[in-house]
């Protein structure tokens, strides 16, 4: 029996593709029976009106690609013909709705043709400000070369729509409709289609209201009533974050009179979403020609040269800005600054980011907002609403495809077709596989802010995840020259060491593990690369045999010190030099001669250890070398001689041809420095640890931070 709920799960589910032929379903429900069962399934939403919608998250292996076609070149076909598991290229539906949605992951509704063909349509990937996302009972659509498939259980079949823009809401004058599906419009008025997305517009059902005011304007050769309908569409697309849309309306709706200001006001407003200060300026400020006395423009054209400002300058107050962020709202007021960088071919992967100046260590590389990150830290969540709201932009804002789908994507089981973004039908094509495809390889998580991500109370994994376009284009290395930190939905990146003009910039694309070979695999899996870095080169050079050795030890070093922490007992003498000696074995396994210049990180955890377990029994000066050593492990020069004289802020700030590995470990590491010396009376090598700590955690939170906030 036919059912009219997609039976795949729906969230983070993509669409079972099966191996099988393509095949004439063995048996088609009659329209009465679809509608019968359809009627059962909306009576229960009805007890749920306002369940979240979940999202259905593509799955790559079962990917193929969006429809380019125009509905006008492709063979419009009966329900009829549709066969089991078949994409139908070359051929299209038009089909009437004639059933209230069934809203889940998608919108579920029975279709009919012009025969009197029923069938089930399922729409994913439409978002609130489409009509299409709850396909109103009567409207017509085309399915752009349908995929049909078998929905689970026995003669249950349905058109399944993944791509958004391969369905099309049809106007209902559009001469492609058939006849005996045509109803002719259903107003004729144009001032009745206005007053209609009045209405709309009131009951705050936007796209409804857009598309009332298209109609309007299509049905009117009265060329003084069109402005006014121009002001009306783009004052909703404002509303919608149809940016483009907005800006093409408001410039649309001018006429040539002082009261334009208004169209370039609405202009610069749409141009401002889309972050295009520079144009927002210009339209600003021809509203303010028109209109020098309204305090609105004023306000607005001071918020666009903040941000002008910031994007030439880099210079923010990140304390302030801090301060306006809170779980509800982690879109900060703020411009990109990349001025520092350029985009060119890299030695290591297609593109990569390059300095345009020497850059020092601490230096702003670059700021930038998120093109695109979701207000959700949910970890089960932050993914789908991450990859829904890229579908959505670039549904809503073509404009962004131009930066976005330029972004890798990884490979895929089709080649691309060059098309997404191009509008076909009024509609940018949007392919989900390939948002899937460059979301994955694409974006980051990100905590609120990473100062609050480093209190030791912070709760662990509730980060969102974004997409910053810039920054997609820096590769990765394992010791990299920058230090990525985050502020709602602003990333920082500073440099971790020199950088010289033309020099590519890295960073880590995740916290990097200390065994070569289990760090690659992670590289391999997620973004399909070998790593090359110092590091991994370097370490490449030692032999299979004391890489093994190296695995080993420091397996039994991990449990050894596993077995007792410090800090919630006094660790006896013995459990040290178990320890130290176990240690000491594992730095013999790293070759003098690989090793003199690279971070020899399976021995941090040890020598970590060994700074907590000193510091319990109140040994200063054992202390003091095990942190000295915790900073050698990440690769930082410091003097072998435990006298000399030292300035730890120099690990930083000396250019040096040493591979170092930067992390909030080396902030603690200091801080436990500067209390041995205080302890063994050497007060002034105790404040340059802790001037060096301040320097470190500006390096990971992205500005200067009160070191106690890790004490909380
Ligand atoms: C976010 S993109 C970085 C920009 C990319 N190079 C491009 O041309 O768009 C991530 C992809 O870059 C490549 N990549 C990043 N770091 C690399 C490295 N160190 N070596 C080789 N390929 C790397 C991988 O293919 C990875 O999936």
């Amino acid at each position: 029996m036919a059912v009219a709920v997609p039976s795949v799960p729906v969230a983070l589910t993509g669409t079972k593709q099966s191996p099988v032929e393509p095949t004439t379903p063995r048996k088609r429900p009659t329209k009465e029976e679809l509608l019968k069962t359809h009627n059962t399934h909306i009576k229960k939403q009805e007890t749920a009106p306002n369940a979240p919608r979940p999202v259905k998250q593509p799955i790559l292996s079962e990917a193929y690609p969006a429809s380019t076609k125009s509905i006008r070149d492709v063979e419009i076909i009966p329900l009829s013909d549709l066969q089991v598991q078949s994409h139908h290229r070359g051929k299209g539906i038009i089909v009437k709705v004639i059933s209230p949605p069934f809203l889940g992951a998608g919108a579920v509704s029975v279709v009919e043709d012009e025969f009197g063909n029923a069938d089930k349509l399922a729409i994913y990937n439409q978002n609130d400000s489409s009509i299409l996302s709850g396909v109103p009972e009567g409207c017509i659509v085309a399915v752009k070369e349908p995929y049909y498939i078998h929905n689970g259980t026995e003669d249950d079949y349905m058109i399944c729509v993944d791509h958004p823009s391969d369905v099309i809401l049809l106007r209902f004058t559009d001469p492609i409709i058939p006849e005996s599906l045509r109803l002719g419009p259903l107003l004729k008025a144009a001032e009745d289609w206005k007053n209609a997305g009045d209405t709309a517009f009131l009951e705050r059902d936007f796209p409804t209201a857009v598309f009332c005011y298209s109609e309007a304007l299509e049905a009117t050769d009265n060329e003084a009533l069109k402005p006014s309908l121009y002001t009306k569409r783009a004052g909703t697309n404002l509303v919608l974050g149809r940016y483009d849309s907005a800006k093409a309306d408001s410039l649309a709706s001018r006429t040539g009179a002082a009261t334009d200001w208004k169209a370039y006001y609405n202009a610069g407003r749409a141009a401002y979403g889309l972050c295009e200060y520079g144009e927002c300026k210009e339209f600003l400020e021809r509203a303010l020609e028109l209109n020098q006395t309204n305090s609105g423009i004023r306000k607005e054209y001071d918020r666009c040269l903040a941000r002008l400002r910031e994007e030439e300058t880099g210079e923010y107050d990140f304390p302030a800005s801090v301060t306006k962020l809170n779980p509800q709202n982690v879109h900060l007021d703020l411009g990109s600054f990349t001025r520092n960088t350029r985009i060119d071919k890299s030695p290591h992967h297609g593109r990569g980011i390059f300095a345009t100046r020497d850059i020092k260590p601490g230096e702003i590389v670059l700021v930038e907002k998120a093109a695109l990150m979701p207000n959700q830290y949910e970890p089960s969540r932050a993914s789908a609403a991450l990859y829904a709201l890229t579908v959505r932009q670039l549904l809503d804002n073509p404009s962004l495809s131009k930066s976005i789908l330029k972004l890798y994507s990884g490979e895929m089981n089709y080649e691309r077709s060059g098309l997404e973004g191009t509008i076909v039908d009024g509609v940018p094509i949007v392919d989900v596989f390939v948002v899937e495809g460059l979301r994955l390889k694409n974006c980051f998580s990100a905590p609120l802010t990473t100062v609050e991500d480093t209190k030791p109370s912070s709760p662990a994994g509730r980060q969102a995840k974004g997409l910053w376009v810039h920054v997609s284009n820096m590769n990765h290395a394992c010791v990299p020259n920058t230090m990525r930190s985050f502020m709602g939905d602003m990333l920082i990146s500073r440099a971790t060491r020199h950088i010289k003009e033309g020099e590519e910039i890295f960073q880590q694309y995740v916290p990097v593990k200390s065994l070569p070979d289990t760090r690659n695999a992670q590289y391999k899996d997620g973004w399909g690369f070998e790593c090359n870095c110092t590091l991994c080169s370097g370490e490449r050079k030692s032999s299979e045999a004391a890489l093994a050795k190296r695995k080993e030890l420091s397996a039994a070093v991990e449990k050894l010190c596993n077995k007792k922490v410090p800090g919630r007992e006094i660790i006896p003498d013995a459990a040290i030099r178990s320890v130290d000696r176990l240690a000491k074995q594992l730095e013999e396994a790293h070759e003098e001669e690989i090793y003199a210049k690279l971070p020899r990180l399976t021995l941090i955890y040890s020598s970590n250890w060994l700074v907590g377990a000193h510091r319990g029994r109140k040994n200063w000066a054992k202390m003091a070398r095990a942190g000295r050593q915790v900073l050698r492990n990440f690769g930082f020069a410091v003097p072998a001689d435990e006298n000399a004289e030292w300035n730890p802020l120099d690990i930083f700030l000396v250019a040096t041809d040493h591979a170092t590995l930067m992390t909030i470990h080396v902030v603690t590491a200091l801080r436990r420095l500067a209390e041995a010396y205080g302890n063994l009376g050497k007060k002034d090598l105790a404040a340059k640890c802790i001037e060096a700590a301040e320097f470190g955690y500006m390096l990971v939170t992205g500005f200067k931070n009160d070191l106690s906030a890790l004490d909380m």
